[in-house]
């Protein structure tokens, strides 16, 4: 089965700072793969880099197969053009901690826009779709709400529907939850959760280490560029082996 994402000895260096030393990891399809760590450690760039907002300095990194970035030909690579990626970014919807929304679009709207502007999609067709998504985030009633009319828990899914309209087929998190105040964190777990329960590939930056236990199925703990500990979430999580996994968690949990 081919791998959602694999990562073979990805470094990736801003200037002197070298933020990712060697970064090993597979994600199978379905799964939902949590990575957690320190502040600074790579987690959000590593996550840039899969859809190629970052550009890797070294290694390769693959997903659904596919070269992020690249082509190759014989042992040559050769850079996509800037068309060809954002081609292969239609396929990786991206949730950050800030929701970033359009401020001047309702929700509706929002999630209307990409189908619309980046696929040609006929406005009916991305409506009819933007409809269902909101009603399976649970905002049916709030369609029509610009997002300063929006809780922050409330832009979020609208932020997590918008992404599913392009029917993406892998799903990247990073920290989405980790910008709310905390009675709102629930509602937009529940979503994700019920987005895993569908089946959809998850790649979940997250400090959330319950939702990480419960719905996570493998988890990877970063520090300082390398990846120090990977296994089931409920194993790293009760019975971490390393000894920076032990300090990290024991600040966390
Ligand atoms: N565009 C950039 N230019 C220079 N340095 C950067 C850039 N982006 C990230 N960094 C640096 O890379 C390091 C890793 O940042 P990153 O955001 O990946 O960490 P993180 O593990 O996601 O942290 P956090 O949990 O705080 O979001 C940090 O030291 C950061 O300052």
């Amino acid at each position: 089965m081919t791998a959602m994402v694999k990562a073979e000895g990805v470094h990736k260096s801003f200037g002197p700072a070298h933020i990712l030393k060697g970064i090993d990891l597979e994600v199978a399809p379905r799964e939902v793969f949590c990575l957690i760590g320190p502040s600074g450690s790579g987690k959000s760039t590593f996550l840039r880099c899969i859809n190629h907002l970052e550009q890797i300095n070294a290694g390769r990194l693959y997903v659904d197969g596919d070269l992020v970035g690249y082509r190759q030909k014989g042992d040559k690579l050769y850079e996509l053009k800037d068309s060809e990626v954002a081609l292969k970014r239609r396929d990786i919807g991206m949730v950050f901690q800030r929701f970033n929304l359009f401020p001047h679009m309702t929700a509706i709207e929002n999630v209307m826009e990409a189908p619309v502007q980046v696929k040609g999609e006929a406005k009916a067709v991305a409506r009819a779709r933007a409809e269902r998504l909101l009603d399976r985030v649970g905002l049916s009633d709030k369609a029509r709400n610009y997002p300063s009319q929006l809780s922050g828990g409330q832009q979020q899914r609208v932020a997590i529907a918008r992404a599913l309209a392009m029917e993406p087929k892998l799903m990247l998190f990073d920290e989405p939850t980790s910008a709310l105040d905390p009675e709102l964190v629930g509602d937009v777990l529940d979503v994700m959760r019920g987005l895993a329960e569908e089946g959809m590939t998850m790649i979940v930056v997250t400090h959330e280490m319950g939702f990480a236990r419960e719905v996570g199925d493998a988890l990877v703990f970063m520090d300082d560029g390398v990846v120090v500990e990977s296994g089931h979430p409920r194993d790293v999580l009760t019975n971490p082996q390393h000894d920076r996994t032990k300090s990290f968690l024991s600040k966390v949990l």
